[in-house]
């Protein structure tokens, strides 16, 4: 298995009539050495598969090419990498897919030997960035629900030198890797890639400070703006997350779309568990509330906030309405300024778009 994959990201297309399903558009390409969890992740993350059905994921023998574009804000294209394949083989042409990939995530099995992993990771990265520099470069050290707390500190340090050293005895020190420790038995591959996804995103600044004016003007302890159906978070106010806020927000997106998938629906089935009425109010046993509303056809607002600043619901939900208008703006401008459909050239995955802000920006 190969370990790692790319995400890009594109322009998001446009939805007449529907002026919240403006989506960012981002390729996935997955590379790693074998079975260090690639298909794994993306099952779990895109594919709502519980982790323990993982166990029965066959090897992947081609590359395998995942669009995600009909059900997410993020419009992911995840090319998944078998482990077997040397995509530096000179029938393979890695420089169109690195031209305009805007993220490699590299997912390195912590649980074995990773020496192997490392040497690929550098041979990857190091292609990548001299076809692309604009690639932001994620490594993934996966499975580590196998180990221990000091264990994993360990390990991230060991993996962040040694790859380090080996991009500094190359000169490659421009060169910059992020890290994170993730597993699919956990919400730990969920926040990373958020993190992963916000990098992706011109518009984050702009959201984050609306989050940031909502939750001062309606007394919110932590907003986050989700993606309904990957739990990928796409933006957060700036106070720190913490785990289990983000677990919370998680579990109630869950409970919503399960109980609307189960009460929700017309009685022939049809209709959809998330739509403009989507909004629930969960009061827990700890004085706190969470309170989730439908902002766009993808994106969901997730908050929570104590009892007694619940009180002033009138207050929130009418700040609510205001950030809902800026959001679906925010989109607006964004996809007015871009080009109009059919300028790419025909046939270059990698052509240079223009992203929702209007700038121009290069994709894979
Ligand atoms: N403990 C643990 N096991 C995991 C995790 N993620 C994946 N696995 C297991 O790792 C094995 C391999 O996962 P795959 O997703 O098939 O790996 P892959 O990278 O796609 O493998 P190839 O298709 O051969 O390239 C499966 O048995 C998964 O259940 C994790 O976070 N923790």
């Amino acid at each position: 298995m190969t370990s790692g994959s790319q995400s890009q990201q594109r322009g998001g297309g446009r939805h007449r009539g529907q002026p919240g399903s403006v989506r960012q558009q981002a390729e996935d390409p997955a590379h790693g050495l074998r079975r260090s969890g690639k298909s794994s992740i993306q099952k779990v993350v895109f594919h709502k598969m519980s982790p323990n059905e993982t166990l029965f994921l066959e090897s992947t023998n081609k590359i395998y090419k995942d669009d995600i574009s009909s059900s997410s804000f993020v419009n992911f294209q995840i090319w998944d990498f078998p482990g077997q394949v040397d995509f530096f083989d000179p029938t393979f042409d890695y420089e169109m897919i690195f031209r305009g990939t805007g993220a490699l995530i590299f997912v390195i099995d912590a649980q074995d030997d990773y020496v192997e992993a490392l040497g690929r990771l550098h041979l990857t990265v190091s292609r990548a960035y001299r076809v692309n520099p604009e690639i932001n470069f994620e490594v993934f050290i996966h499975k580590v629900d196998g180990l221990s707390d000091d264990h994993k500190i360990e390990t991230q340090r060991d993996i962040h030198q040694r790859a380090n050293d080996d991009l500094a005895d190359a000169s490659l020190e421009k060169l910059h890797l992020s890290f994170y420790l993730t597993s699919i038995y956990d919400h730990s591959i969920f926040e990373a890639f958020s993190k992963v996804v916000q990098k992706l995103i011109p518009q984050l600044p702009t959201l984050e400070n609306l989050l940031n004016i909502f939750i001062s003007n309606s007394g919110i302890e932590k907003a986050f703006l989700f993606d309904v159906v990957s739990k990928i978070y796409i933006a957060t106010d700036s106070s720190p997350v913490d785990m289990q806020s983000y677990e919370l927000c998680c579990d109630m997106i869950d409970v919503v779309i399960d109980v609307s998938c189960i009460y929700g629906l017309r009685e022939d089935g049809s209709g959809s568990a998330y739509d403009k009425e989507s909004m629930a109010i969960i009061k827990l046993n700890n004085t706190t509330v969470l309170y989730l509303k439908e902002v766009t056809k993808f994106l969901a607002l997730v908050c929570i906030l104590r009892e007694e600043s619940f009180e002033r619901k009138g207050l929130i939900d009418y700040n609510f309405h205001c950030f809902r208008k800026a959001i679906h703006e925010v989109f607006e401008v964004g996809v007015s300024t871009q080009r109009p459909a059919g300028s790419q050239a025909v046939g270059s995955p990698c052509t240079k778009v223009v992203a929702l802000n209007g700038t121009p920006r290069n994709t894979v």
